[in-house]
């Protein structure tokens, strides 16, 4: 069997005043429609993590996030049926402007001991840990 492609997406746990992280519903007629998500998306040719995540927290989230106040947590490393997953997960506490849904998505805050009743993906599972270790329980 051929290798799988190797496809880097970058994703933030957004955390507000009362710790809890904004999931993003992915829309229908997506891949992996209806599960939970941390905010972000893959890098367009030549573009820099950091600012594929700036610009995707703009585009989806009407949010304003400086590089500075991205700090790397861990990151997913899975293997789908198609292609592998490579996907820093940063943390971010600080924004600005209001987080609305500019693309339909449905969007909750949620705590850290409550992330397990949301589906995920697959690739997303083993983050959780490190969140509510970060967060506390
Ligand atoms: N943003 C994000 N994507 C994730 C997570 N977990 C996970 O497996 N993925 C996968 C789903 C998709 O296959 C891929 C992200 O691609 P996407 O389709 O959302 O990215 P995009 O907005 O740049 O995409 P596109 O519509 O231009 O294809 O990563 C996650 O927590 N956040």
């Amino acid at each position: 069997m051929p290798p799988l492609e190797l496809t880097l997406v970058v994703a933030v746990a957004l955390i507000d005043a009362d710790n809890r992280i904004l999931l993003a519903q992915r829309p229908e007629g997506k891949q992996l429609a209806g599960l939970w998500e941390f905010p972000g998306g893959k890098l367009e040719t030549g573009e820099r993590p950091e600012d594929a995540l700036i610009r995707e927290l703009r585009e989806e989230l009407g949010i304003t996030v400086k590089e500075a106040c991205l700090a790397p947590l861990t990151f997913a490393s899975h293997a789908y049926e198609t292609f592998h997953l490579l996907m820093p997960l940063y943390v971010c506490r600080r924004w600005e402007g209001f987080v609305q849904p500019l693309e339909g998505q449905g969007l909750a805050w949620v705590k850290p001991q409550d992330l397990r009743s949301y589906p995920m993906p697959k690739a997303d599972e083993p983050l959780i840990p490190y969140l509510v270790d970060l967060l506390g329980f």
